[in-house]
């Protein structure tokens, strides 16, 4: 069955061995010299660690091919689990933008989702971030660099990082900046923070919600959801490994009986040691099956319709079910 993909981290797809390679290439030093040490590495605490540990090991990502390069790699990889559409985060933080310059990161990025299509029939598409706590300025720097790749294929804006220690306010103008511009809002909350954040992102104006598991603890929110048809991105694999949720406890049960959309998804699947199938079946145990998170990820696609009509339909609902 045919798998829509909607909140993967382009830069934690690459897998240890690629990465220990493009490390030495770009000299650029990694905190941990082969795979087994990367693996120790990956043990993670919570979003914060992660965050941490996300930085050091990202950061040997350095020139527009390597940005070309993983966007085919995880395509084909996605491609052998179902994927028929992607949408691809990334992530450019300042030093790089300074150094590379946020055209050539970008323009690596869309080479590769062209090639991605040609390559393995994947659709792929873009949705820049800016990362909480970055410097707001630099944040609509990215704005205005996403709205101008709009053409060769970002279609949302997001926002990311330790949201439980840095709020939405200073990050809005660049939110707004993107809306402007025609991209679609895609916001992490309710991941390490609670529903008011999950109303927060509402409030901005947000497309879907990454993660917003922690709307569960509001059943009022939970109807909102429900009655909007807001669609959010749920990693099971990811929670757990954060220490947000377990496999026996996952909100995804709650929200799916409470008839909100979720689309599922890996989050940073070689961070987190998984794949699109390992999700879609905790996904399926949760009370998510195959149908149900195709038809989430379909109506959640930002995509635009020419390209949305290119997709296998999804399944009919039966309303009486
Ligand atoms: O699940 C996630 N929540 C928040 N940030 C994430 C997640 N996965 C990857 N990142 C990435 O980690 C960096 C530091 O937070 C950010 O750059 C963000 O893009």
């Amino acid at each position: 069955m045919a798998k829509i993909e909607l909140h993967v981290h382009l830069e934690g797809t690459v897998r240890p061995a690629t990465l220990l390679e493009i490390a030495r290439r770009n000299r650029h030093p990694l905190p941990a010299p082969d795979e087994r040490a990367l693996a120790d590495l990956f043990a993670f605490r919570d979003l914060r660690h992660f965050a941490g540990v996300w930085n050091l090991t990202t950061s040997c990502l350095r020139t527009a091919d390597d940005f070309r390069r993983i966007v085919v790699d995880y395509a084909g990889e996605a491609a052998r689990h179902g994927a028929v559409y992607i949408e691809g985060i990334v992530t450019p933080e300042q030093s790089l933008a300074d150094e590379v310059g946020l055209d050539r990161v970008l323009g690596g990025y869309c080479d590769g989702i062209a090639e991605a299509e040609e390559t393995h029939g994947v659709i792929v598409r873009l949705t820049p971030e800016q990362c909480r706590g970055c410097d707001p300025a630099f944040g609509e720097a990215l704005a205005r660099a996403a709205v101008a790749h709009r053409e060769r294929g970002v279609v949302g804006f997001g926002l990311s990082g330790v949201e439980d220690h840095f709020p939405d306010g200073p990050h809005l103008r660049a939110m707004w900046i993107a809306a402007d511009g025609g991209l679609g809002l895609v916001p992490h909350a309710g991941e390490a923070a609670g529903p008011a954040a999950v109303r927060s992102a509402l409030w901005m104006g947000a497309a879907r919600i990454r993660h917003g598991i922690r709307a569960v603890e509001d059943p009022e929110l939970l109807v909102e959801l429900a009655e909007r048809g807001t669609v959010l991105d749920v990693c099971p694999t990811s929670n757990v490994r954060l220490g947000y949720a377990t496999f026996d406890h996952h909100p995804l049960r709650t929200l799916a009986a409470a008839g909100v959309a979720c689309s599922i998804s890996t989050d940073d699947p070689a961070l987190f040691d998984t794949d699109l199938s390992a999700e879609y079946a905790h996904a399926e145990r949760l009370g998510v099956g195959a149908a149900d998170a195709y038809r989430a990820g379909y109506n959640g696609a930002l995509c635009d319709p020419t390209t949305k009509s290119r997709l296998p339909e999804p399944a009919y609902l039966n309303p009486l079910r």
